[in-house]
């Protein structure tokens, strides 16, 4: 802790020996990180011209090769946590994020600063171009589907048990490009979030978008989110204007329902969150890694501030709890315990972990 204090105490000192103020913005380097930055980039220098605003890209350890050995403990945080520490050495002023790859929790003296309007939430399917299929239920038995996520597994595997999920890494185009070539990688489909696929200006690839019933997003899904140090008033004010109070209430209470819900392990969890007038309504899923056991629930209620949405995820929690959902919970929970113990003893034998699309964590 002091020797960030030092850090940071030094760069403020240098910045004010130099005169004009810099920001700098902290990004994973990512072609989908980097659109979301630019928005935020331009957002500063439109409405700040006095300040110089630089970047600072990272490839996280999440990124690299998406692959870490065990003894690393793959955790949601290893998309953020280099970029944080940079925040708090006073390196970076701000970090843009995908507020999905966001752990609900931050460090001490974290906080999120602002969330952008949110782009559309929902996962998209793509589909082989050579094959004629429109949507999930038009694929054949067999066909193998693309994703990594264990919440899209589950949904998939609930609805249409006759296909074959295969995990798919890399970035958005690297995937796409996966998928077109047949002979060498064997897919069909594959799922992907439509905001990312928007964002890199991919929609003429989007054979559907999916939705509850069928489908229910990750929580944060299509928002991005600005992370700044708590007590920066400076970086505040500057980025205040970003916020987009709807979003920043519906996102809010997802978080508040998966930090209630996740008990430190991932599982497949789904939301779709709507403001009808000032009234926030909430469809919510557990399931099974499966597919086969599932509780949800549909709340609405009236939510004016941060702090209700907050309140009113947990309660769509406790309700979830109520309707049934803790076996499930315990039962993903006993897995992942039993596979963490049995991939202990493969990492003996050189196996390593990664993490999937939600931030989740996979054994290769
Ligand atoms: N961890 C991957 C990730 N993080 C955010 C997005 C898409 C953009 C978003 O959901 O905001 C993606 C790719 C995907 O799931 O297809």
């Amino acid at each position: 802790m002091l020797s960030y204090i030092i850090a940071y105490l030094t760069h403020k000192i240098m910045e004010h020996l130099h005169g004009r103020r810099t920001i700098v913005i902290g990004t994973r380097e990512s072609v989908l990180a980097l659109a979301q930055t630019h928005i935020v980039h331009q957002y500063l220098l439109d409405n700040f011209p006095d300040i110089d605003v630089k970047l600072h890209s990272l490839s996280t350890s999440g990124d690299k090769n998406q692959i870490q050995p065990l003894h690393e403990m793959a955790r949601k945080a290893l998309w953020t946590e280099e970029l944080e520490d940079l925040l708090l050495e006073g390196k970076v002023d701000l970090i843009v994020h995908s507020l999905k790859d966001m752990p609900t929790t931050l460090p001490a003296t974290c906080q999120i600063g602002a969330i952008l309007e949110r782009e559309d939430p929902r996962d998209a399917l793509v589909v082989r171009p050579d094959l004629p299929y429109r949507s999930l239920g038009e694929l054949p038995a067999g066909s193998v589907v693309g994703t990594s996520s264990v919440r899209r597994m589950a949904q998939i595997s609930r609805l249409y048990p006759s296909l074959v999920l295969k995990d798919m890494r890399g970035n958005v185009p690297r995937r796409l490009e996966k998928l077109k070539n047949n002979a060498e990688f064997g897919f069909d489909a594959l799922i992907l979030a439509a905001a990312g696929l928007h964002r890199l200006n991919f929609h003429d690839q989007i054979t559907a978008y999916l939705e509850s019933p069928e489908m229910l997003h990750a929580v944060g899904q299509g928002a991005i989110a600005v992370e700044t140090r708590e007590n920066d008033p400076e970086i505040a004010a500057l980025i205040k204007g970003l916020n987009h109070g709807e979003t920043a209430k519906a996102c809010m209470a997802e978080r508040a329902l998966l930090r209630k819900l996740e008990g430190g392990c991932s599982v497949p969890i789904g939301v779709e969150t709507s403001f009808v007038g000032e009234e926030l309504k909430m469809k919510a899923v557990v399931l099974s890694v499966d597919g086969t056991q599932i509780v949800e629930t549909e709340v609405s209620q009236r939510t004016e501030t941060e702090a209700a949405a907050d309140e009113f995820g947990r309660e769509v929690a406790d309700k979830l709890v109520e309707l049934g959902c803790q076996p499930i919970l315990v039962e993903v929970e006993k897995k992942r315990a039993e596979k963490a113990a049995a991939d202990i003893k493969r990492n003996e034998e050189g196996a390593a972990i990664a993490i999937n699309d939600d931030g989740d964590i996979v054994i290769v």
